[in-house]
């Protein structure tokens, strides 16, 4: 498995990021929805005379017409997200509790568990719709006092259980959705053959690490390892075989590296391993006993051994300007440089 730290670094990365289109998505729909229920009902109002609702309702839909461009560029999602839920909550709860207003539009209180639930995740959404629904028959009550006869109290039965219903199952729907998504996010950026991450968060997260590096004003290196002659294991062995050999070596690198390193399967038989706080001269010494480690292995395939050795490159950052892709070009440069020599070596500059 792929060390926890590693996995949840580059899960939450992808996750915000994700989290965050989603409800941003969720929010201008409840803006449009809103500004169009807003002047709708503020005139319906407004020709009934029900001023107080009329202006509440009016004011929203303006809200809503201000919000819309800010919603669509801003970084702070769950910031404007409360700006709107917290609104609503407190619209319902006045719509409820004025005199003219028809007690059907206590339904609009059953709407919260799921805006709430999509807009601000299923923990504070959960937290809040239970306070919010709450607060609604409690205004309900305070408004029509007790049911009385037998339609009132199957009428307020019906409400009530409906929206325990929709508590449990926009909570349900938004546990699971939560937990699809990581598992989607997740395979997405891993290789599944050795559960090493793939190389699509590796420029984000070089970003990181150098940014890291150069704050704190420590060195950070980088090693590319290629496997030598790997295609010969494919065809003497088998694929099946093959794919073993890269488990193995995947392996190997997570037992051996720290938890601060990070891994990744550049893809075929190319790994590369960024290294915060190491000096070029530790990671030549970390990569020859890689190499060293590879090379003991001893693979055997239906009895018949099966010799592997790597070549690595290795660098370091040498100036604030460099990126990745002058690291990598540079222990690329290196590694070939070892291919040319023969294989089986290490080379670091
Ligand atoms: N089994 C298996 N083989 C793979 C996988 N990805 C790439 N390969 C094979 O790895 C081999 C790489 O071959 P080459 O690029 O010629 O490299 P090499 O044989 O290691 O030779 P040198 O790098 O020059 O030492 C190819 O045969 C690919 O099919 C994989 O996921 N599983």
């Amino acid at each position: 498995m792929i060390e926890p730290a590693q996995k949840s670094t580059t899960e939450s990365l992808l996750a915000v990021h994700h989290r965050d289109r989603q409800r941003r998505q969720v929010l201008l729909a409840l803006l449009v929805i809103t500004f169009l229920g807003g002047l709708f009902f503020g005139t319906l109002n407004w020709m009934r005379g029900i001023v107080a609702a009329a202006v509440i309702e009016f004011a929203f839909a303006a809200f809503c017409v201000v919000a819309y461009p800010f919603v669509r560029r801003t970084r702070r999602i769950h910031v404007w997200a409360l700006a709107v839920a917290l609104p609503w909550i407190v619209s319902v709860w006045v719509v409820v509790a004025l005199p003219a207003a028809a007690s059907s539009v206590f339904i609009w209180a059953l709407v919260l568990p799921i805006l709430l639930m999509f807009l601000l995740g299923r923990r504070i959404g959960l937290g809040l719709s239970v306070v919010s629904l709450l607060g609604a028959m409690a205004v309900a009550l305070h408004r029509f006092g007790l049911p009385r006869n037998p339609d009132q109290i199957a009428y307020t039965a019906n409400l009530i259980i409906a929206a325990l219903a929709i508590l449990v199952l926009s909570y349900v729907y938004e546990r699971a959705r939560e937990k699809a998504e990581l598992d989607l996010r997740y395979l997405a950026v891993t290789d599944t053959l050795t559960d090493l991450p793939n190389r699509t968060l590796v420029y984000e997260n070089f970003a990181g690490m150098k940014a890291l590096a150069l704050r704190q004003d420590k060195p950070l290196s980088l090693l590319l390892m290629d496997l030598d002659h790997f295609k010969q294991i494919n065809d003497q062995h088998g694929h099946d075989a093959g794919d073993q050999v890269l488990r193995e070596v995947a392996d190997l690198l997570r037992k051996r590296l720290r938890r601060s390193d990070q891994v990744y399967r550049m893809g075929g038989e190319e790994f590369l391993v960024m290294m915060p706080d190491t000096s070029l001269d530790q990671a030549a010494a970390l990569a020859e006993n890689l190499r060293g480690r590879i090379e003991a292995l001893d693979l055997r395939f239906n009895d018949q051994s099966a010799p592997l050795t790597a070549s690595i490159g290795v660098t370091q950052m040498t100036a604030p300007e460099e990126s990745f892709d002058t690291l990598l070009r540079r222990a690329d440069q290196n590694m070939y440089w070892c291919k040319a020599r023969g294989r089986n070596r290490v080379r670091a500059s």
